[in-house]
């Protein structure tokens, strides 16, 4: 499907699924709303779907995996190589995000959207690599749109194969760099508030990550208003790809779960092309890049988890699938005030 006719299609979350899912969940024979946001997650799970069963369906992780130009400015600690390893890794469940898939019942599905060399995971290249975003421009308009497009698809093909669920994750080595560019112009920051050591980096490398950051949106200056502009000038193709699958997700009426520091600024970006967008996604994680925080308060979601992860991958974002099951066991599962003679307690809130 096109960006611009997605774009059309979304419109705002069920309200009347919503409430009805909260009506179950206060008729439960248990102290109301003390799921928290377990219970949370499915009414606005419900509000997606405009379905109060729950019946999700098969779960899936979307891995946007892609190498960034910018890795030659030395930004990083490991080698751009690394982005093509883990991510064949994925297929032969031997990276962290596919044993943890593997654990929960999720199904992994690795994209090729721009590793800079051929590799034999889902092949939707858009480029080898992006260009170096301290030199030129990241890639073409053409480009990004395209890389957004390659996400919507995959979420309109996962749905036509009973997939009612989908947490995104990426492998991209640099691009902690990208995304850091894109916080610090979306959330009106100086770069030093919002880059952090990505996997690993020194603090000499951490000193060059933000010279080299603030060079680029100099260079470039990318309109904050024009999403596809910051995606072109500063970003990179596995950030646009993640980016059309919360828009995918929001024109499908599938969830979307985010994942780390990397996956917000895509759903940030998301939003900005679409507001509604928001409404069809779930906060799994808070990641420890310091922009985290300041990502998801932007974008007016809680996360469930507080783990001190920042592994990236959907690692965060797959954690959250156990969570759902255990509510929705409960949800699906437990008897009601009326059955087990209960007078029912009055709301807290
Ligand atoms: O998701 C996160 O919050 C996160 C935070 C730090 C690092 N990462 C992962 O590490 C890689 C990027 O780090 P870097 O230092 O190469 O920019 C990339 O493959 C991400 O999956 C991910
Ligand atoms: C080994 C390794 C695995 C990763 N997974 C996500 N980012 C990563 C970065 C490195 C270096």
């Amino acid at each position: 499907m096109k960006l611009k006719q997605v774009i059309e299609m979304i419109q705002p979350a069920d309200e009347k699924s919503m409430q009805l899912c909260r009506r179950r969940w206060d008729s439960i024979a248990k102290p109301l709303h003390s799921l928290g946001k377990m219970e949370d997650m499915l009414i606005k799970i419900a509000g997606m779907t405009k379905d109060t069963t729950m019946h999700l369906g098969k779960k899936a992780l979307i891995v946007m995996c892609a190498d960034n130009g910018v890795v030659e400015e030395g930004v990083t600690q490991s080698g751009q190589e690394v982005t093509a390893i883990v991510s064949e890794n994925f297929w032969k469940t031997k990276a962290t995000a596919s044993i943890m898939c593997k654990t929960v019942g999720a199904d992994i599905f690795p994209v090729d959207i721009g590793i800079a060399v051929d590799t034999n995971i889902i092949n939707k290249k858009v480029a080898y690599g992006t260009k170096n975003m301290a030199k030129e421009p990241a890639m073409t308009k053409e480009e990004a749109i395209r890389a957004i497009e390659v996400g919507i698809d995959m979420v309109e093909t996962l749905k036509e194969k009973g997939y009612g669920i989908i947490a995104t994750g990426e492998m991209g080595i640099g691009n902690t760099t990208t995304s850091s560019a894109i916080a610090a112009i979306l959330l009106d920051k100086k770069v030093e508030e919002v880059t952090g050591r990505g996997a690993g980096l020194s603090s000499e490398g951490l000193g060059r990550k933000i010279t080299c950051i603030q060079k680029a949106i100099q260079l470039h200056a990318p309109d904050k208003e024009d999403a596809i502009d910051v995606i072109r000038k500063v970003g990179g193709l596995d950030i646009a790809g993640m980016t059309g699958v919360f828009l995918g997700g929001a024109a499908l009426g599938t969830p979307i779960i985010i994942d780390g520091f990397i996956s917000a600024v895509s759903a940030l970006l998301a939003v900005k092309l679409c507001p509604h967008t928001k409404d069809y996604m779930l906060a799994s994680h808070i990641s420890n890049e310091p922009a985290a925080v300041m990502l998801l308060k932007e974008l007016g979601l809680e996360a469930s988890l507080v783990c001190d992860m920042c592994l990236g991958e959907g690692t965060g974002a797959i954690s959250l699938y156990p969570i759902l099951d255990i509510a929705n066991a409960v949800y699906e599962g437990m008897a009601t005030f009326d059955a087990v003679n209960i007078e029912k307690y009055q709301p807290l809130r």
